[in-house]
């Protein structure tokens, strides 16, 4: 009768699960066109593992049956421990395959789970070869967590045995009735105390342990994932959305972190405890464990099924609160156009909308918690009832004494824990592994211009002279859009060169060439006639050239760090130098803290023009040779524009110049105006030249008047 049950409800409790799974299968199946394929190995991993797991339960029930067979009573304990050993772990390894091949499906038709954001082209691989160059720091005090883990996770084992030998004696001396209660209680009492504090120690141990080696992980990671981005090509950033990128430095490397230490901690725990105390309950007694390999998945199963939809809720809700944030942010980072369009109502509204959408979610979450929570309770508690039940009568057949049902009650209670949180896991150890891998895409990346590296020329033999030769160029992000063609250009040394022309034809891709914030298509960049890919960037950009454009970019600190990220080193002397070269000392001084005035945020607190001034002063501090004006005053008023003007002057002399203009007035003095349309030079001299020769300049010339007499 019992081999019967067993059998039965063997493969019942696997069913439920395994129809579940097809079921996900086949929906993975309907939507395969749309999967890359990386996706679609591990949805067929998943199907094989399924298909595995099915015919070892299979086999292993055959085997159960066999052993069982052969095992007669109490008497031949020996191959009953045996199978215990056999048959607890086995059991536990192929349901918990079965789960991890259903969470698997779970994650991978959740259409909110990061394994499945539809922004990723495709999924990375986990690279462990780098976890381990961040682990391997930490490799001790990882070893002693897992060490004190595996401690607490046998002490948790013995617990019950001794707590049944407590209950025993207790038995004992109500049926008796012989000796001190006291005297026959204290020992196995102050034993059950003791491992109770030892196990209380280990566990404080290794969660220390443990957080420790997370915590230095993650930073180690953030940290070098923060140098990788900082050091990518300005076309990378071109390709990826800033948000995009503070996410992984955030919330991928929080997510890796978060179930990096859930794995090891937990997860070395659960599994030493499942078959720990599996295999005690199989000594204690094998029929009531039979019942609970039964009973036991399909409770734990549907736990995981329900658990799983609560956290894609719970990560709906978040996503919803991220939105309604989202709103809030844009209408307070622009509160000025908000009022100036009278439009508060209406963001009012638009942020009411979201927040009732994620007060809704939660709301449903909190009932979801609630009925789970419910559920589980009786589930439980019925587990135990069943287990007195079926214990109590055994007991009257003088099959078990009161301390083994009192240690099976625990044990068993152990065993539920444990299996619930190892299915979560797994779950939580998909989802770490995708973080991972999308952290460790960003830190392999290497970008095609380093930032450092190459030759220098000596600063007293620094020339000055730019030649653009035969250049050919389209951004990276648009392949087939060409900028430039074939375009030649030379800036003299200590000469002015202004660069025209319609809005778009690429006067500041050509800046940008000279920064070496991209590399030509074809053609080279030459700085006194050596090609700059040779030269060190770094160099290059920190002393070689000063650029100052349109919307300068301040940080939110004092004045004076702003004005120093030109040049680290420099001494208060130097600094105030600056700013008087950059017409800013005298505004500086006026305010009441003067070179220590906080900007705030992108230099909200200042005006137009005393932000140019200050990224004047800061271009000017390190004295460069070569200087790039990127409309630097067309964001200005006429008088702003004034000062600024007196100030880029008095900044150009001495210095090889180019200047992109838009406002055609700043660069009558220039001792070489170039026009640029169709991606080249197509006319070239001074304003007068070009005004006489009647072209494309005069045709500029002639629309601005005619726009600025409107
Ligand atoms: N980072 C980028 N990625 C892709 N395309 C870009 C990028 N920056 C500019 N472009 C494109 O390159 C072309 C030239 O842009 P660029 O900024 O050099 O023009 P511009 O002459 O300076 O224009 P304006 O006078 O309006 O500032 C434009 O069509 C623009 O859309």
């Amino acid at each position: 009768m019992f081999y019967f049950l067993l059998s039965g409800s063997l493969k019942c409790s696997t069913r439920a699960p395994l129809r579940f799974l097809n079921s996900r299968l086949k929906a993975v199946d309907l939507s395969r066109n749309k999967r890359p394929s990386t996706h679609w190995t591990q949805v067929s991993n998943a199907r094989s593992t399924a298909s595995k797991t099915s015919n070892a339960i299979v086999r292993l029930w055959g085997q159960t049956q066999r052993v069982l067979r052969q095992s007669t009573g109490r008497a031949s304990q020996f191959p009953r421990v045996t199978l215990g050993f056999i048959v607890g772990p086995a059991a536990l390894t192929v349901t918990a395959r079965l789960f991890a091949s259903v969470a698997y499906c779970q994650v991978d038709l959740n259409n909110n789970d990061p394994v499945e954001d539809k922004s990723r082209e495709s999924q990375p691989e986990f690279n462990w070869a780098v976890l381990w160059e961040f682990v391997r720091p930490q490799i001790l005090a990882l070893l002693g967590a897992i060490v004190l883990a595996f401690g607490a996770a046998f002490l948790n084992i013995h617990i019950p045995l001794m707590l049944g030998d407590l209950v025993n004696v207790v038995a004992h001396y109500v049926r008796e009735h012989a000796g001190n209660y006291i005297g026959e209680v204290r020992g196995p009492a102050l034993k059950l105390l003791g491992l109770y504090g030892l196990q209380g120690l280990l566990t404080s141990g290794y969660i220390i342990l443990l957080s420790r080696v997370g915590e230095r992980v993650a930073a180690d990671m953030r940290k070098s994932l923060f140098l990788s981005l900082l050091r990518q090509d300005v076309a990378f950033f071109d390709a990826h959305k800033t948000g995009q990128l503070v996410n992984r430095l955030t919330a991928d490397i929080q997510e890796f972190k978060s179930s990096f230490k859930l794995v090891v901690s937990q997860g070395l725990r659960s599994v030493t405890q499942t078959v720990g105390c599996f295999v005690s309950l199989y000594i204690i007694s094998p029929k009531l464990t039979g019942l609970m390999v039964v009973v036991m998945p399909c409770l734990v199963g549907t736990g995981a099924l329900i658990g799983s939809f609560l956290r894609r809720l719970s990560r709906k809700a978040q996503e919803q609160v991220a939105i309604a944030t989202g709103v809030a942010d844009e209408a307070l980072g622009n509160v000025r156009t908000v009022r100036a369009f009278a439009m508060e109502d209406r963001e009012m509204q638009m942020f009411s909308t979201e927040v009732n959408k994620s007060c809704d979610l939660n709301e449903a979450l909190g009932t979801g918690i609630a009925v789970f929570q419910g559920l589980s309770n009786v589930a439980l508690n019925c587990i135990v009832l069943g287990t007195i039940f079926a214990g109590g009568h055994m007991m009257a057949g003088n099959e078990m004494s009161p301390g083994d049902l009192m240690s099976f009650l625990v044990a068993s209670q152990t065993v539920q824990r444990s299996m619930a949180s190892i299915s979560i896991l797994f779950g939580q150890m998909v989802r770490g592994i995708s973080a991972g891998a999308r952290v460790f895409e960003y830190l392999s990346l290497e970008p095609t211009i380093p930032i450092t590296g190459g030759g220098r020329i000596p600063y007293h033999s620094l020339i000055g002279r730019v030649d653009f030769m035969n250049i050919s160029f389209s951004y990276p992000t648009r392949p087939g859009h060409q900028i430039l063609k074939n375009f030649t250009l030379t800036l003299p040394p200590c000469k002015t060169v202004a660069i025209v022309g319609e809005s778009g034809g690429g006067k500041s891709t050509v800046a940008s060439l000279l920064e070496r914030f991209y590399d030509p298509s074809s053609g080279v960049v030459m700085l006194d006639g050596l090609d700059v890919r040779t030269l060190d960037p770094s160099w290059l950009r920190g002393k070689v050239i000063g650029f100052i454009n349109q919307e300068p970019v301040l940080f939110s600190t004092s004045v004076m760090d702003n004005i120093r990220f030109g040049k680290p080193e420099a001494t208060d002397a130097e600094v105030i130098t600056a700013a008087k070269q950059a017409n800013a000392h005298r505004f500086i001084t006026a305010f009441p803290d003067g070179y220590n005035t906080m900007v705030g945020e992108r230099g909200v607190t200042l005006s137009g023009g005393q932000k140019q001034r200050i990224a004047i002063a800061r271009a000017l501090i390190k004295n460069p040779s070569i200087l790039v004006l990127d409309e630097a005053t067309s964001a200005l008023d006429a008088e702003s524009e004034r000062v600024v003007q007196e100030a880029l002057e008095r900044a150009t002399t001495g210095r090889t110049v180019l200047i992109i203009a838009h406002r055609l007035s700043t660069i009558k003095g220039a001792d070489l105006i170039c026009v640029l349309s169709n991606g080249r030079i197509v006319e070239a001299g001074t304003h007068f030249d070009l005004l006489n020769k009647g072209g494309l300049y005069a045709d500029l010339i002639q629309r601005q008047r005619t726009e600025e007499q409107k």
